[in-house]
């Protein structure tokens, strides 16, 4: 089967990502990178994926993540999440005008390939698409086929908003890894239960015996 996806990735600097971690405190930066990695690693064996562009200004992140086979390009925009992600998708189809182009979000450390490789079979069908996060009212993936413009309209209520926008859902069952992002400490703990990869998992350890530590 082709790989035919190019995957696009925003992530905000890590000292600013993730601030609803706050519990983490001083581990926010480490978790957002290895939630990062962690997507990047599952996203690029996935099969129906040809690349992973990240678009972000951090230079740790950018560094590990262009080591684990990532593209990096610059938040050139520095105007938030959807100008961040059109200028990514615009860098893949400079060089590759066919493209199929899909947005993924950086914070979906349980992310199983098999269960991405469903969604983008299944956004094959439609011009534009996408698929909600795990509560119902965000969008952890928003893929835009050959010729078709990405439109990113990401943020509160996206769900409803690329509904509006003329973008299909798509209402899978079984891919409850591509739809489970972490912003808080719950989404962490309903990550870890589905099982997240070896960075955040590590990651998370950290932090739990750092926390047993403090408590003793
Ligand atoms: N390049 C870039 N990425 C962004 C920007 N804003 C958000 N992102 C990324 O977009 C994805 C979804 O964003 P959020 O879930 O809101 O993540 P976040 O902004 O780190 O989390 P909070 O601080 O809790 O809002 C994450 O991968 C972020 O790192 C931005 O301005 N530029
Ligand atoms: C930006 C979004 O997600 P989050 O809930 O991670 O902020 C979104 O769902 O559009």
């Amino acid at each position: 089967m082709p790989s035919e996806w190019s995957l696009v990735m925003p992530l905000k600097r890590l000292s600013l990502a993730k601030s609803r971690l706050s519990a983490a405190g001083g581990r926010r930066p480490g978790l957002a990178l290895a939630f990062a990695q962690d997507t990047v690693t599952a996203a690029l064996a996935s099969s129906l994926v040809r690349e992973v562009t990240v678009v972000t200004d951090d230079p740790v992140a950018g560094e590990r993540l262009g080591a684990l086979g990532a593209r990096i390009v610059p938040d050139g925009p520095r105007n938030g999440l959807n100008p961040a992600l059109a200028y990514g998708a615009d860098t893949v189809r400079a060089r590759l005008p066919t493209a199929s182009v899909a947005a993924l979000h950086a914070d979906l450390p349980a992310l199983r390939p098999s269960e991405l490789a469903r969604v983008l079979r299944a956004a094959r069908h439609h011009p534009r698409s996408f698929l909600a996060d795990t509560a119902g009212t965000g969008t952890t993936v928003l893929a835009a086929g050959p010729g078709v413009p990405l439109a990113p309209a990401f943020g509160d209520a996206s769900r409803e908003r690329h509904r509006a926008s003329g973008a299909a859902e798509l209402e899978l069952t079984g891919v409850e890894s591509v739809r489970r992002d972490v912003d808080t400490e719950d989404d962490l703990r309903a990550a870890l239960v589905l099982g997240v990869g070896p960075r955040t998992a590590a990651a998370s350890a950290e932090g739990l015996r750092r926390s047993g530590a403090s408590r003793r």
